[in-house]
């Protein structure tokens, strides 16, 4: 059920907002970009949220550095140009998908911020005729307070229709913001569960997202500098206070003999405000841009703080000893960002020592306010307004100044939400290329050919020139030395990784051509490094199969079979029991900490069953056409690893005739598990070296027949 401020359901929007879509990498975008400077106009109109967004990233006049992500982006006329685009071709249309939630409120919201800008006005004209109306009774003598009772009484109930005023905008405001603030994380949360492994492994695609996370949570308040996009109204009120202001100043000083007190006063407003540009009172720039050293060390002080933080490093950081090295390591980052900073900011605004600047225009000010003084037409309350109307000026246009910088920095967040929102998938196939998957008898065939790959960043390749070839309805023992690539060969079988070189065929299709999604429902697996849940046995184990989450027989069944049912018996609270993991810090809300008493730990060997039994939730079912086990058993005593073995195979054959139902593909160090498999593939430094049956592989006498001769 959507929350009761919502009026729509959170579908994209952003079709209507942006025609463009990328793939996560695009390495033309990211060298195009390495000499904006010189590229043409017509180009510069041609580029795409992505494109825009990457763009803003560029260091002025460092060709390979890009910015660090939230880091403020410089005011040059290239950014400026970069932002109108992105004003032009995104930020408009993301105002107004939000205004089309709320029309009437947003209209509301709108004319409040131009009533409210009038207040301050409003305020001072109001506490003049206060004065002045004092200054008269006291001047003639003849004090009476029916009149400036009835002045105070009006002042009073103006300030309480005010507050009421304010009251109403509020809360108005605070639904727009709220329904705002779900579409945006819910876009989010939708985009990153979308997303596959390389192309969250991509360093640009990692730095859009964060950069989309700031701008989300921008509208939690603040926050980096951003402002979330509601503030863009602040700059109208702050404009139409501003103007409300010089309205009221001008009024005071509007005649021919006052002209000359008027260009003063504007003139002492201005004066502060152009000032700071001057290359003696301030820094070239208040830009936070990190060079190289810098970001690594912002990143190196970030880095360990985690280390500190993260409950699940601690058993290392204690073991290791390691918490000198942390310090170390954090003040020395600390210092280096810190430096960088301090010579970022610009410094204040003095001339001289114990003379501040600021004191000075202040004193400027005053200059037009004693030549009014000593007119005769001046009025005390005028003159209050005159005075207070200049601070409200000044300090106006420097709200409004530094309200816009935040809005252009804000723009480029806001880029990178609307460009977030459009990555492909790195594994998802053009339209044109998509193949249905299509199941054949007793499971998928696999066939290798010469499948390399490399981890992102790394010189070396983990697989080199893989050859395989398995029947539908085989069993396939995978083992070698630890680090040879068992486990990434195990993941671009599941399609969890891509291989860089090679074909990979998959019912002689080419594994490209699959939607990973809908390959993904024809697989079952458990990984290596297998998930750990802060949640309910029941969740744990019910995910492998979310539809039958609700039917505990179903789950019970699963537990079963991984032989894990004895396990959870004991637990205090049975399936229901909350499994602590390492690492994760529950935050407790008011009237949850009922659930913190049921958490309860368990073994490496417990956990692994649970795992399992995730697994087996759906590696029963007919349309799971593989199973792949990356070390299932491998903290399981001998009598339960028989136990999965034993089910495994009789999950994977039919069971009237024994037949093959579906292909099993299990990583193993316990070279007796491998025996039972149809094919043993021995792998070494990232390459399959002996491919064949446990005996012919025997029979050969090569590294797995020294491996199996160690292990027995
Ligand atoms: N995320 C990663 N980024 C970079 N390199 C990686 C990553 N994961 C693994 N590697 C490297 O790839 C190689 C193969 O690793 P893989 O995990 O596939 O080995 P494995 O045979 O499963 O090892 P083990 O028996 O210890 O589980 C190793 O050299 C490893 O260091």
């Amino acid at each position: 059920m959507r929350p009761w401020f919502l009026p729509f359901s959170p579908e994209p929007l952003l079709s209507t907002c942006s025609s463009t879509s990328f793939h996560a990498q695009k390495p033309q975008a990211q060298s195009k970009h390495k000499e904006p400077e010189s590229e043409p106009k017509e180009h510069f109109d041609a580029l795409n949220l992505y494109d825009i967004w990457l763009a803003s990233r560029s260091v002025p006049d460092e060709r390979d550095t890009l910015l660090v992500p939230g880091a403020q982006r410089p005011l040059t006329s290239r950014n400026t140009r970069l932002a109108y685009l992105a004003l032009t071709t995104y930020c408009f249309n993301f105002m107004k998908h939000l205004w089309h939630q709320h029309p009437t409120r947003t209209v509301m919201m709108m004319a409040c911020h131009f009533i409210r800008s009038l207040f301050p006005a409003f305020r001072g004209y109001s506490q003049a005729l206060i004065i002045d109306e004092m200054q008269t009774l006291i001047g003639s003598g003849s004090f009476t307070w029916s009149r400036l009772l009835y002045l105070v009484g009006t002042e009073l109930i103006r300030r309480y229709i005010e507050g009421l005023f304010d009251s109403f905008a509020n809360h108005n405001e605070g639904i727009i913001l709220g329904s705002a603030k779900y579409f945006v994380e819910y876009q989010q949360l939708k985009q990153r569960t979308r997303l596959d492994v390389p192309t969250f492994s991509d360093p640009l695609t990692r730095d859009l997202l964060l950069e989309s996370d700031l701008f989300a949570r921008s509208f939690n308040g603040g926050g980096f500098g951003s402002i979330s996009p509601l503030d863009f109204f602040q700059l109208l009120t702050l404009f139409t206070e501003i103007v409300s202001h010089l309205f009221l100043i001008f009024s005071v000083t509007n005649t021919y003999t006052h002209i000359g007190i008027l260009l003063l006063s504007l003139f002492s407003v201005a004066l502060p405000l152009v000032l700071p540009t001057s290359p003696f009172l301030s820094s070239s720039s208040s830009d936070s841009i990190y060079t190289k050293k810098e970001a690594r060390a912002a990143d190196r002080r970030e880095k360990m703080r985690n280390l500190v933080y993260n409950d699940s490093y601690r058993p290392e950081v204690l073991l290791f000893g390691l918490e000198n090295w942390i310090l170390k390591s954090w003040s020395s980052a600390w210092k280096v960002v810190y430096d960088s900073e301090q010579t970022q900011f610009s410094p204040n605004l003095s001339l001289f020592p114990g003379v501040s600047v600021s004191d000075l225009f202040s004193a400027l000010q005053n200059i037009p306010f004693l030549l009014l003084l000593q007119t005769s037409s001046a009025t005390l309350g005028s003159l209050t307004l005159y005075r207070s109307s200049v601070q409200s000026v000044v300090f106006g246009i420097r709200n409004l100044l530094a309200t816009t910088r935040m809005v252009f920095q804000s723009v480029f967040l806001m880029v990178a939400f609307g460009a977030s929102t459009e990555i492909k998938p790195k594994l998802q196939p053009e339209p044109k290329d998509k193949v249905e998957y299509r199941s054949i008898p007793g499971g998928v065939s696999i066939r290798a050919r010469n499948l390399s790959y490399t981890y992102p960043g790394c010189s070396e390749p983990a697989l080199k020139n893989i050859n395989l070839t398995l029947e539908a309805g085989e069993t396939l023992a995978i083992v070698g030395y630890n680090g040879s690539g068992k486990s990434t060969l195990a993941n671009i079988l599941l399609r969890i990784f891509d291989y860089d070189q090679g074909q990979l065929l998959l019912n002689d299709v080419d594994v490209r051509r699959y939607d990973p999604t809908d390959y993904h429902r024809h697989v079952s697996a458990v990984f290596q490094g297998f998930s750990k849940f802060n949640s309910t046995v029941r969740e744990n184990v019910g995910i492998g199969r979310i539809e039958s989450l609700p039917h505990r027989p179903l789950i019970e069944a699963a537990l079963g079979l991984a032989s894990a049912d004895a396990v959870v018996n004991s637990l205090p609270y049975g399936i229901q029991t909350v499994l602590e993991c390492p690492g994760y810090e529950a935050l407790s809300y008011p009237g949850s900490r009922h659930l913190a008493d049921q958490v309860h730990g368990l073994s490496g060997g417990e956990w692994q069953r649970i795992a399992i039994a995730r697994a087996f939730m759906r590696a029963n079912d007919p349309e799971i056409d593989l199973l792949v086990f990356d070390e299932p058993t491998s903290s399981l005593d001998a009598h339960a690893q028989n136990q999965i073995f034993n089910t495994i195979n009789r999950i994977s054959r039919h069971r009237d005739d024994g037949t093959r139902l579906k292909t099993v593909v299990f990583i193993t160090h316990r070279l007796s598990t491998a025996r039972r498999a149809d094919k043993v593939a021995m792998m070494e430094n990232g390459t399959i070296t002996e491919f064949g049956t446990h005996e012919e592989l025997l029979k050969k006498n090569g590294s797995y027949a020294a491996l199996y001769r160690q292990a027995v």
